[in-house]
């Protein structure tokens, strides 16, 4: 049976599945709320606390705790002793030298891709966020932010829901909790949901205005050094009134596509599906005969301008992953070849 108080933490049958008999005896299951420099805060059954983030065996590059994080740690010592399999992880290489594997966060169920009613407005983001989403398994939902200072809201939440089949968008002003409550409902008890967007979009409004008391997070590490200081906290998770759980860190905040090959093609699957009926196999959907994307085309059922987004994403991943296919649309950029 799942103790509330963990399943109120997000715990589910994918975790306590993986807690062999003799773990189940010797350890208990915490929470990674934060993450400070080489501590964190964890909880879990009624414990709330600050421990060392080492773990006793980290060779791989993955095997750091991070935000969302679900852990065994030792029953008595609550000593980290693994790192349980993650449902979902937000991951980026460093720009740079060493290109070190930094994670982000882990096992978010769901992500806020917000953006606002003004410049930032733009469907080839979203897409690219989309494909994020996809790529990481986690359901997406478009949060559509300052509609009090637009004129058409409307006829842009219907572009973002053209994007996709059964795509979720949602129209808020940011500062209103009246505005907010039905995103609130979207975030429910024990579910996790990282927020993604543009500076200025809304999000630490978003938070605001969503969350009441205080995060976990922040009372564990004042507990823990009395003084109500926790300047060095990088990333947390916040607390919903009703019980989710809000991730807005600096980390999620910078992440860009890398190496988002499948997510690619489950998002474009309506061009990869009229891909497979062109006349050539390698069909760069230029002006080769017997294209069935150009006919798409021409019929209006496919725009040009998603066709040219899809382009210029799958460029993209080529430039990361080096990738055959990637080169091959890039090639086949409209305008490239006669
Ligand atoms: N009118 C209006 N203003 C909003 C809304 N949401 C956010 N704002 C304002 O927009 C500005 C930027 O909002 P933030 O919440 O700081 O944006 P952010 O996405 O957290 O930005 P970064 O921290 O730079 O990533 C603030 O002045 C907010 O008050 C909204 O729905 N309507
Ligand atoms: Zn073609």
């Amino acid at each position: 049976m799942t103790d509330p108080l963990l399943a109120e933490l997000g715990w589910t049958p994918f975790f306590s599945a993986q807690v062999s008999a003799e773990e189940a005896r010797n350890c208990r299951p915490v929470r990674v709320m934060a993450v400070h420099r080489g501590m964190i805060a964890v909880a879990g059954a009624g414990l709330e606390r600050m421990i060392p983030s080492r773990l006793p065996e980290a060779d791989g590059e993955e095997d750091r705790p991070t935000v969302g994080d679900w852990l065994l740690v030792e029953r008595d010592s609550l000593a980290p002793a693994r790192i349980l399999a993650r449902a979902s992880l937000f991951k980026r290489r460093a720009p740079g030298d060493d290109r070190r594997l930094q994670l982000i966060a882990a096992n978010v169920d769901k992500l806020f891709i917000v953006t606002s009613c003004n410049q930032d407005f733009s469907l080839a983001r979203l897409e690219r966020y989309l494909v994020l989403a996809r790529e990481v398994g986690v359901m997406p939902v478009v949060v559509l932010t300052k509609i009090d200072l637009a004129d058409d809201p409307e006829r842009l939440r219907d572009a973002a829901r053209a994007l996709q089949p059964g795509l979720e968008v949602e129209m808020v002003d940011a500062r209103d909790p009246a505005s907010v409550a039905r995103l609130a409902a979207r975030c429910g008890k024990g579910e996790t949901v990282a927020l993604l967007g543009s500076s200025g979009v809304g999000k630490s409004t978003l938070v605001n205005t969503m969350r009441g008391s205080d995060s976990i997070a922040t009372q564990a590490v004042r507990k823990t050094d009395g003084k109500g200081r926790h300047t060095t906290t990088v990333r947390e998770m916040h607390r919903l009134d009703h019980g989710g759980w809000l991730l807005d860190t600096p980390g999620m905040r910078e992440f860009r596509m890398t190496q988002a090959t499948a997510g690619l093609a489950e998002v474009f699957d309506d061009l990869m599906i009229l891909a497979s009926e062109c006349r050539f196999s390698d069909c760069t959907h230029g002006a080769e005969p017997g294209c069935a994307i150009q006919a798409a085309i021409a019929q209006g059922t496919l725009t040009p301008a998603r066709l040219q987004r899809w382009h210029k994403l799958s460029a993209e991943d080529a430039d990361t992953t080096g990738s055959l296919a990637g080169r091959r649309s890039r090639a086949g950029r409209p305008g490239t070849r006669t």
